[in-house]
């Protein structure tokens, strides 16, 4: 994958273990939601932080795996995480990770024993919600979304098929990006939840 920084420092579990604690007890996750994108991992995530054993960030912790929050470090990830209790586990959830190849191998580097949870859901209706997400979305102003019609992006008008090239569609291909993660984690270590 050409598209990012190879030459990243990948933490690996010696580093995470030899991590210093602060005083909040903060500790780093056992758990990963990792997507799909609006396939519902907000609502999983509520559902499981109903658990009292169960602790979550409020928001998603800046995506620490993504290139742009792993470059700051483990300290700075520690700080974004929930302090814990002596009985109490913590998940994490950024719904993008399921999307990044590079993502895999950082996580199972960091701690093979993590427990991915994946929920994915229709993924046509994953598709428009990704869509019509990203066209009112203002931070991405830009963003092809904004200025095409729904058909105008899926349809290729040329060849008169399906326009696998759209990244929003991509992400919707769930096989391709699951490939990625079986290719760190056994399928054992990965929990996916109909989301539909
Ligand atoms: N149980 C439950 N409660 C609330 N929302 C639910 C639930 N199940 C699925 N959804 C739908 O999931 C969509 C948002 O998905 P995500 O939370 O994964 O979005 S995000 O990627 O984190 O932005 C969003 O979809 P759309 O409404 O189609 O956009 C939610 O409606």
């Amino acid at each position: 994958m050409p598209w990012f920084n190879r030459s990243i420092h990948i933490f690996t579990e010696t580093e995470v273990a030899n991590e210093p604690r602060d005083v909040k007890n903060r500790a780093f996750p056992h758990a990963l939601i990792i997507g799909a994108r609006k396939a519902g991992t907000s609502a999983l995530q509520d559902f499981l932080k109903l658990h009292p054993q169960i602790r979550a960030p409020s928001h998603e912790p800046g995506w620490f795996f993504i290139d742009s929050e792993y470059t700051k470090g483990l300290g700075y990830y520690r700080t974004r995480l929930p302090p814990l209790q002596e009985n109490q586990i913590s998940i994490e959830k950024s719904a993008e990770y399921f999307h990044f190849p590079y993502v895999p191998e950082r996580v199972w580097s960091f701690n093979s024993s993590m427990k991915i949870l994946l929920i994915v859901r229709d993924p046509f209706v994953r598709l428009v919600s990704d869509y019509m997400f990203l066209k009112r979305y203002d931070k991405a102003p830009h963003c092809i979304e904004k200025k095409y019609t729904f058909e105008e992006l899926a349809y290729n008008f040329t060849t008169g098929r399906v326009n696998t090239r759209w990244a929003c569609l991509k992400r919707s291909v769930y096989f391709v990006w699951f490939q990625e993660w079986l290719k760190f984690f056994p399928r054992e270590q990965i929990l996916v939840v109909d989301g539909d």
